[in-house]
């Protein structure tokens, strides 16, 4: 590559679990001989997503090219955290090809690509395209929309109604900055749904945007590196419902993590977890246990109430067996209730 030619920068979004790493630990196996680095970012410091991608051990992106920026939005630190580590990444000896940033599923990516329009770092990067991966069993359920019966409701109560859905808001932020739209779990959809959730995406975007369905994230490195969009030239064309403010927070959602026992019966856990998130309207669990007697560390992994475990390595030597799960949702997640629920 020529020294002088700006890095691309792929920007992967989406909202909780859609699917984001899994996509991007497809792209890392399938890089087609490119150098690549990633900066992830989660949302709870458990530090899952970074643990999933480093455990591939693959050699287009060894260890020192993944960095992770635990703790939150970034968003909201891009010039004390990102900037610095997209820095160190293009000083290193062999400078990547590309470089792939997986945001926090509570992320808005607006304030991200405007990071790229700075000089210093336009001088050297360019977004090649922002990604939203999307979770279609989500969207079909309804996740994302307002009740409408209830809005009604409340527009008689009171005229000025505020009926902004939090979850809306993000998942719409994500998708109106699009370049290529990944709707994924395509495998827990009827033809039906498939074609009517895109058809509803297509909708919310006013430009006009690929929507490609996947399974497992599935995609061709080919068609989601080398965009060529420049995103960072291109903001006036990615409304945001955030667009009027200078910053925003995150206090529409909630999240802490659990300290738990080693397990004994991984199914029997997972039905538990599966339960607690549905009588608690959880939005993720995410976290590595220790399940006893097992040299293996169990990945547990829950989207709403729908979950995945496996053994995903064994545990190192010297490495603390700590039983650790992240859990994220609204604001108001009833902490002590969940706590006790597990504990029980
Ligand atoms: N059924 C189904 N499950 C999937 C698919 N893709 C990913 N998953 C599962 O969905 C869960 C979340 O996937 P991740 O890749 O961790 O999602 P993410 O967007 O990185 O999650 P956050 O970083 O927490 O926002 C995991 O259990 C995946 O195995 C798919 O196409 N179909």
């Amino acid at each position: 590559m020529n020294a002088l030619a700006k890095v691309p920068v792929t920007i992967v979004t989406g909202f909780l679990g859609a699917g984001k790493t899994t996509l991007i630990r497809h792209v890392l196996e399938n890089a087609g001989g490119r150098r690549l680095a990633l900066v992830v970012n989660e949302f709870g410091d458990v530090g899952v997503d970074g643990e999933i991608l480093r455990s591939c051990g693959i050699e287009s992106c060894p260890e020192e090219n993944i960095v992770e920026l635990a703790n939150g939005c970034l968003c909201c630190t891009v010039a004390d955290d990102f900037v610095p580590a997209i820095e160190a990444l293009l000083s290193h000896e062999k400078r990547p090809d590309h470089i792939i940033v997986e945001t926090s599923g509570l992320a808005l990516p607006k304030p991200l690509v405007k990071a790229f329009d700075w000089p210093p770092i336009r001088s050297r990067l360019t977004v090649d395209g922002v990604i939203a991966v999307v979770d279609g069993a989500a969207v079909a359920a309804g996740r994302f929309a307002d009740d409408p019966d209830e809005v009604l409701a409340q527009r008689e109560e009171d005229a000025a109604v505020d009926h902004d859905n939090p979850l809306e808001e993000v998942y719409e932020d994500q998708l109106l900055c699009a370049d290529l739209v990944i709707l994924n779990k395509a495998d827990l959809l009827d033809e039906g749904e498939l074609a009517r959730v895109a058809e509803d995406i297509r909708k919310t975007i006013p430009r006009s945007v690929k929507v490609a369905p996947t399974r497992e994230g599935k995609v061709d490195a080919d068609v989601l590196l080398g965009i060529g969009a420049a995103a960072e030239d291109d903001l006036a064309h990615r409304p945001s419902h955030h667009d009027a403010e200078e910053e925003h927070d995150h206090d529409d959602f909630d999240s802490f993590v659990v300290e738990m026992p080693a397990v004994s019966d991984p199914a029997a856990l997972v039905s538990k977890l599966a339960k607690v998130a549905e009588d608690h309207d959880v939005l993720r669990m995410k976290g590595f246990l220790e399940v006893s007697g097992k040299p293996m560390r169990l990945l547990v992994q829950g989207v709403g109430a729908r979950f995945r475990h496996h053994f995903d390595r064994p545990w190192a030597a010297g490495e603390p067996r700590r039983s650790r799960l992240v859990v994220i949702g609204e604001k108001g997640l009833d902490r002590a209730a969940i706590e006790a629920a597990l504990a029980a």
